[in-house]
């Protein structure tokens, strides 16, 4: 039997459609969310990628800006541009888009973000917050993940939780929100041996490793949920995700394909924040 499929372009839409009602209550209100998206050089698959997030942002009816910096800006004009932006009364979510040029580091650039417009959650005090299980903006990718669990209807606590993979953005903090729901979580990586052996326990396997096909049928135990969040091109130059769809499909119980798994949920909840940014501006008037 084939492995049921997590549809996220479905799940995400109906969570679009949410955002979307409340944007219309906060233009009500005089109030249109607005999300910049600073985009430094000329990266295509990152054109691609903010290209994708204004059109999901003007589908919803939200205020989106492109800020498109030459590859040469400096470190300190780009910091110039952040603070301008966490000024501005009109924008309520900041996104600057990642990888940035090597002459630019990112630790400095993400901590300048005002936090209260930090929509991907990339901040230390937003990363401290999620630690301590603090209410604060989560990052777009893990958070999405969650919603396709909660709408699948996939228990999480007690299950075993294996992430492949421990980047700040993904692996990492997708640990973590795990545990706040009481699975019991694994985390590996590049320098883990004999993966498998750990995959292979996972009742639900986070593969987020980057790597094109890397887990296949050895990787995955009978009746696992498989959430892939790889995003790569294979040799034919086809999007694939981390994880061998052929092969794992009928030894899981659930996967997400790639696309349309886990990527449409990463800027459905990029909506989702910046939507509560502009909520949180009323209150905090
Ligand atoms: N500051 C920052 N925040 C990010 O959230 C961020 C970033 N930088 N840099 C790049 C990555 C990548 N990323 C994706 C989002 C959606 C899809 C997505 O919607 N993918 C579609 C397919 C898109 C296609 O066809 O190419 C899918 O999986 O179905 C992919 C990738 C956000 N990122």
């Amino acid at each position: 039997m084939s492995s049921a499929i997590i549809n996220g372009k479905e799940i995400g839409q109906e969570i679009r459609n949410a955002v979307a009602e409340r944007v219309i209550r906060l233009k009500e209100r005089g109030l249109t969310p607005g999300l910049a998206v600073v985009l430094v050089g000329d990266n295509q698959a990152s054109a691609t990628y903010v290209r994708n997030k204004q059109k999901s942002c003007e589908a919803i009816g939200m205020f989106s800006e492109l800020i498109k910096l030459p590859a040469e800006t400096t470190q300190e004009e780009l910091l110039a541009q952040i603070q301008l932006l966490n000024q501005r009364e009109d924008i309520h979510g900041i996104l600057v888009q990642l990888p940035l040029p090597k002459h630019i580091d990112e630790d400095t650039v993400i901590a300048t973000i005002a936090v209260e417009k930090d929509v991907d959650g990339f901040s230390p005090v937003s990363v401290g917050k999620m630690m301590l299980g603090q209410d604060t903006f989560l990052p777009c990718t893990p958070f999405g993940v969650m919603k396709l669990l909660e709408y699948s209807g996939i228990d999480i606590a007690g299950k075993h939780a294996v992430i492949v993979g421990r980047s700040h953005i993904v692996g990492k903090p997708m640990g973590q929100l795990l545990l706040q729901k009481d699975a019991t979580v694994t985390y590996t990586h590049s320098k883990t041996p004999d993966l498998p052996s750990f995959t292979k326990q996972a009742d639900i396997l986070i593969a987020a490793v980057g790597r094109a096909n890397f887990i296949t049928k050895e990787h995955v135990k009978d009746g696992a949920v498989v959430i892939d969040v790889g995003i790569n091109r294979d040799e034919n130059n086809k999007l694939c995700g981390d994880v061998n769809f052929a092969e794992v499909d009928g030894i899981a119980s659930h996967i997400t394909p790639v696309p349309g798994g886990v990527g449409p949920m990463t800027i459905t909840m990029l909506l989702f924040n910046t939507v509560q940014a502009a909520e949180n501006s009323l209150q905090n008037k």
